[in-house]
């Protein structure tokens, strides 16, 4: 039994086991057809989630809840264990390890191990370290074609396009913000409780101008729980003692003016861009507050967006189709969309899922040059070591029974 990897985009990601029969050589998985397969998608795990909204249930969670109020960790693990109780003869695994801590990834790749000796599995990976040791044959995607490759990695002028840690200025807004207080975010013992269970307990965190933070835990410790009490209107975040730029939440300030002073960077934002906007248009976006462009921008907003695009060495992207570009160029994009107008706080959750170890390089880098260039503070979320990556202080989320606590450390 051969297990395979193929590194690179596969075009339709909705479609994989017709995808790979198309871009694999034919000889290679033709032992293959007519057996039944199981796919670990991003794409598949979106289907469950539309049915559990669809039906208020899902097959892949047995406890009661939905679906959608698990953590986006929690939500990969329960995807596969319904795909493994499923007894499939062979296994796609589309980057199985985003979005997955530490620990997580371990148990997984020992998991895989040992199920590797009774199923076939074809992993699609984008991390060098991701590459699992019992994979006997290794394939890399160009031109959609997969070419056999030797499994000792890739160089980097495979993908490698500019270097953006090395920027010395960033183009000034249109429209600079009032002045700020020099604390833009204050929670003093914030406690979240979902129903019974304690989620977060007595988190006490200050973010200040121009600071470059780190925000880690495990799966489900409460990240995305804790970035909701800033920038979304979650409920629990009332009679919390939650000060945002200088006002107590939900005592003045509505949650629409707090948005407009928060840059906000998330993998899933793209699922919103369904319209053919172009490149340059979504980044003029990010001036107006929308996501996409609903009506005519002025010459100074257009300059600005140009320059953004010069910058990223993007000029003669900008008539492309957002939807269309790759997806590093599509982060990067989306990056500058959520900085051009230099808000006081820039939220960037997992901004380097989904890239290769090249890519993923190009977007630390531009995010280092944001800290170093701008008054901007940065809250960055990942659950990878980000090779490169800068920031001066980290908030860890650490799970216990009472809910996770926090501990901050300075690098
Ligand atoms: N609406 C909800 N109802 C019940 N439980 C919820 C709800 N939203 C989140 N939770 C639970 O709260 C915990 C924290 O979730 P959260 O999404 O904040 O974690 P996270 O640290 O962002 O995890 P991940 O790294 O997996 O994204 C999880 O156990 C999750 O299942």
């Amino acid at each position: 039994m051969k297990h395979y990897a193929i590194y690179g985009e596969i075009a339709d990601p909705e479609n994989l086991p017709a995808q790979l029969f198309k871009v694999m050589p034919e000889a290679e998985l033709s032992d293959l057809r007519g057996k039944q397969g199981a796919v670990f998608s991003n794409a598949e795990l979106e289907k469950h989630l539309e049915d559990d909204h669809r039906h208020g249930r899902s097959k892949l969670v047995n406890s009661g809840r939905s679906l959608c109020s698990l953590s986006a960790g929690e939500r990969r693990k329960a995807l596969l264990n319904y795909l493994l109780d499923q007894q499939p003869d062979f296994l796609i695994l589309d980057n199985p390890f985003d979005s997955l801590d530490r620990e997580s990834v371990e148990d997984l790749k020992l998991q895989l191990e040992k199920l590797s000796k009774e199923i076939q599995v074809i992993l699609l990976y984008h991390r060098q370290e991701d590459l699992l040791p019992f994979i006997d044959e290794v394939f890399r995607i160009k031109s959609g074609k997969a070419i056999r490759h030797s499994k000792a990695g890739f160089h980097p002028e495979d993908t490698s396009r500019v270097d953006l840690s090395q920027l010395q200025s960033l183009p000034p807004p249109p429209v600079c913000f009032k002045k700020q207080p020099e604390v833009l975010v204050k929670l003093e013992q914030v406690s979240v409780r979902y129903e019974d269970r304690p989620i977060l307990s007595n988190i006490s965190w200050e973010v200040k101008k121009g600071e470059f933070w780190k925000l880690s835990g495990p799966n489900g410790a409460g990240k995305t729980t804790l970035l909701s009490m800033i920038y979304g209107d979650n409920p629990k975040a009332y009679g919390e003692n939650i000060f945002l730029f200088g006002n107590r939440k939900g005592s003045g300030e509505t949650v629409w003016e707090i948005k407009r002073k928060i840059g906000y960077f998330s993998p899933n934002l793209t699922e919103f861009f369904t319209r053919r906007n172009t490149v340059l248009e979504m980044i003029i976006s990010g001036l107006l507050d929308s996501v996409g462009l609903y009506q005519k921008p002025s010459r100074q907003q257009v300059v600005c967006a140009e320059e953004w695009l010069k910058l990223l060495k993007m000029e003669d992207l900008q008539k492309k189709i957002f939807v269309d570009l790759p997806l590093l160029e599509q982060r990067e994009v989306l990056i500058a969309r959520a900085m051009i107008k230099h808000p006081p706080l820039l939220i960037l959750d997992e901004p380097t899922t989904g890239l290769n170890d090249e890519s993923a390089l190009t977007i630390t880098g531009l995010v280092n040059s944001i800290a170093r260039n701008s008054d901007t503070a940065i809250i960055y979320v990942s659950h990878r070591e980000e090779k490169g990556l800068m920031p001066e202080r980290e908030l860890s989320l650490i799970p216990g029974e009472k809910g996770s606590r926090g501990e901050i450390s300075s690098f």
